[in-house]
C-alpha cells in the first residue's frame, strides 16, 4: 500500500471530486460515514458519553458529520468546537449548520475557556487537526490536547492524531494527541511507522473512502507499506525439476573466538530460507562446533585460530553474507577490504562488516553494487552520521544508498528497506525480536534468498517480512520475552506456510 505525502493526498482528494463530479462535502460525508460505521459496529448503541473535539478545518468537518450521525442514532454526545482560527473551512461550516439544524449546539472552546471535564469512561473523538497542520498548536490548544491525554479516556483520532504533522517531528511532543486508535483515510501515513512519531499511535486502521484509484496508481510514492499482498508476488516458487544447484551456494563469512554462534544462526537461517548449499567460512576455533551444530553446512576455516585474517573461497559462491561476529582485528579488517576488492556480485553485509566500513569509508567504493547492508540504528549512525530526526535519517540513508547503489535495511520496529530513492516499510515483527542474534538470522535469510535468485531489493523486503512473520509465529506460542534467535530460525518454514495460509483464514473470518 502506498504511503502518500499530505500534498499527494490533497491531490487524490481533488482528482476524486473531479472524476466523480461530486462536491467536497459529499466526500466528507462518505469519509465520516465510514467513521460512524466503525464506531457504531463496536458500540452497538451502548450508552457511553462520546465527546467530540472538532477543529475548524476539514478534519473538524469530519467530526461534525460524525457527531450528526451519532446523534441520529441516539448516542449521547457532546460536541466541542476548538476555535483556533477564524479561517473556517466551507465544509466545516456547512456541517456545523447541519448539526445545528438537528438542534445539537456545540460549545466553542477558545483561549479563555475552561477545560471541559472528561471522564476516563468517556470516548473522545479527536478531530482537531488533520493533515493540514502546518505549525505548532497554540499553547491553549496544546493544553487542551494535554488535558485529553491526561483523561485516560479512549481516544479515537480522525485521520491522524491531532498535533502530529505528517512530514516532520512535532514542534512540541506534549501537544500531540496520544491516540488509542487512529482511523486514517485511504492510505497510511509515514509517521505511524517511525520510532519518534509512531509512539502517538497505539493502533491504526485504514478507512477506504474511495479515492480515485487511477490517481493513486499513477502517483509515485516515496514510501510503501509492505503487507502480505505486496510481498507475496515476490515469492519464487520451487520448481519440480530442480536440484540443490538451482537454489544457489551461499557462503557465510564471519565469527571470531566466542562469537561463532552468530555464524551458526546465520547459516541455519540461510538453509531454512531455502539456499541450496551453504558453506561457512570461520576461524579455526569455529570448526568443531559448527560441524556438530549444523550438519547440513560445509565449513571452511582460515589459517588462524581465533579470528579471520584472510578470506579464500575455493569456488565461486552465488552470494556471500559477511560480518556477523567477525570482529575488528587489523588483519580481519584488511582481509575484509581485499575480499571486497575481488568481489563483484552483490553480498549481504552486517554487524562488524558494517563497522569496518564506517571506520574505513574508502572501502565503500569496493562494495559490489546492489549489495544489501543491514544496520541497526547505531551501525547506521556510524555509517551515515548523526541525524536530526527520523525523517532526516531516511533522507540521509536514501542519499547514501543511491551514492553507492546499495540496498540499506534500516532495522527497527518497522524495518524500512531503502533502495533507489524509495522506502519499503515492513509490517511484521514484534518487540520479542529485539534479542541477541536476531540480526544474524536476518542476514542469513537475505543471503539465502539472494542465492535463490531473488533480486537484491526483493531479497531484502521479502526476507525482512518473513523474518518478522517467523517472530510473530514464535511469539504467538511463547510470548515476547522467551523468543530467541534460534526460535526464529525454527519458524521460518511456518512463516512460508503462513504466507499462503492467510487468504483461507480471511475467507473463513468473512463467512462468520
Ligand atoms: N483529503 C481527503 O482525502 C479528505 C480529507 N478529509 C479531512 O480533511 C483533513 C484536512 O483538512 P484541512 O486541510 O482543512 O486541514 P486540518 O483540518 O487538518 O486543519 C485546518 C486548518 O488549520 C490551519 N492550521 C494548521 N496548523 C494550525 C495551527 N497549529 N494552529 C491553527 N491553525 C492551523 C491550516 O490552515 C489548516 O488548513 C484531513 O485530515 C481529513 O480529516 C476528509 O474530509 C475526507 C477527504
Ligand atoms: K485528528
Amino acid at each position: 500500500m502506498k504511503i502518500f505525502s499530505a500534498q499527494q493526498i490533497y491531490q487524490a482528494d481533488k482528482s476524486t471530486i473531479q472524476r466523480e463530479q461530486i462536491t467536497s462535502d459529499v466526500l466528507m460525508e462518505r469519509a465520516a460515514t465510514q467513521l460512524f460505521e466503525w464506531l457504531h459496529s463496536r458500540l452497538r448503541g451502548t450508552q457511553v458519553n462520546v465527546q467530540l473535539f472538532c477543529g475548524i478545518g476539514n478534519n473538524g468537518g469530519d467530526g461534525m458529520v460524525l457527531a450528526r450521525k451519532l446523534h441520529e442514532h441516539d448516542y449521547s454526545i457532546k460536541v466541542h468546537v476548538v476555535n483556533y482560527s477564524e479561517r473556517r473551512s466551507e465544509d466545516f461550516l456547512l456541517n456545523l449548520e447541519r448539526l445545528k439544524d438537528m438542534k445539537v449546539w456545540p460549545d466553542f472552546i477558545n483561549k479563555e475557556s475552561d477545560l471541559p471535564q472528561i471522564s476516563p469512561n468517556d470516548i473522545v473523538v479527536d478531530a482537531i487537526f488533520g493533515i493540514g497542520l502546518n505549525r505548532a498548536p497554540d499553547d491553549w490548544v496544546g493544553n487542551l490536547i494535554r488535558h485529553i491525554n491526561n483523561s485516560r479516556a479512549f481516544t479515537l483520532s480522525v485521520d491522524v492524531p491531532s498535533g502530529l504533522p505528517v512530514d516532520r517531528n512535532p514542534w512540541n511532543s506534549e501537544y500531540v494527541i496520544r491516540a488509542s486508535y487512529v482511523l486514517s483515510f485511504q492510505l497510511p501515513k509515514l509517521v505511524f511507522f517511525l520510532p519518534e512519531t509512531g509512539i502517538y499511535v497505539n493502533q491504526w486502521e485504514i478507512v477506504d473512502i474511495g479515492l480515485d484509484p487511477d490517481c493513486i496508481a499513477k502517483t509515485d510514492a516515496d514510501f510503501e507499506l509492505m503487507g502480505r499482498p505486496e510481498v507475496l508476488p515476490m515469492y519464487r516458487p520451487r520448481l519440480k525439476f530442480s536440484h540443490k544447484g538451482t537454489y544457489g551456494h551461499s557462503v557465510i563469512i564471519g565469527g571470531s573466538y566466542g562469537k561463532i554462534g552468530a555464524v551458526q544462526l546465520a547459516t541455519n537461517a540461510c538453509l531454512s530460507v531455502g539456499s541450496g548449499l551453504v558453506t561457512a567460512f570461520v576461524p579455526k576455533c569455529g570448526y568443531d562446533s559448527l560441524q556438530s551444530a549444523v550438519p547440513e553446512v560445509m565449513v571452511l576455516t582460515g589459517s588462524r585460530e581465533k579470528s579471520i585474517s584472510e578470506i579464500e573461497i575455493p569456488f565461486e559462491p552465488s552470494v556471500v553474507g559477511i560480518g556477523m561476529g567477525i570482529g575488528l582485528d587489523d588483519d580481519t579488517v584488511s582481509a575484509f577490504g581485499s575480499f571486497l576488492k575481488k568481489s563483484n556480485s552483490p553480498m549481504v553485509i552486517d554487524a562488524d562488516g558494517l563497522n569496518i566500513l564506517s571506520q574505513n569509508p574508502e572501502m565503500l567504493k569496493d562494495v559490489p553494487r546492489l549489495s544489501v547492508l543491514t544496520p541497526h540504528p547505531k551501525e547506521l549512525q556510524r555509517l551515515i552520521g548523526e541525524w536530526a530526526s527520523d525523517f532526516d535519517k531516511l533522507e540521509k540513508t536514501k542519499a547514501f544508498a543511491s551514492k553507492y547503489d546499495l540496498v540499506v535495511v534500516v532495522k527497527g520496529a518497522h524495518t524500512i528497506t531503502i533502495y533507489n530513492g524509495k522506502g519499503y516499510v515492513n509490517t511484521t515483527g514484534n518487540p520479542g525480536m529485539a534479542t541477541a542474534g536476531s540480526g544474524d538470522v536476518l542476514t542469513g535469510m537475505i543471503t539465502g534468498l539472494l542465492a535463490q535468485g531473488y533480486l537484491s531489493v526483493e531479497a531484502a523486503i521479502f526476507g525482512v517480512y518473513l523474518h518478522g512473520l517467523a517472530g510473530d509465529l514464535g511469539a504467538s506460542s511463547m510470548g515476547y520475552e522467551a523468543l530467541k534467535a534460534s526460535i526464529l530460525v525454527k519458524h521460518i518454514g511456518n512463516a512460508y506456510s503462513e504466507l499462503f495460509r492467510q487468504p483461507e483464514m480471511e475467507q473463513k473470518d468473512n463467512a462468520h
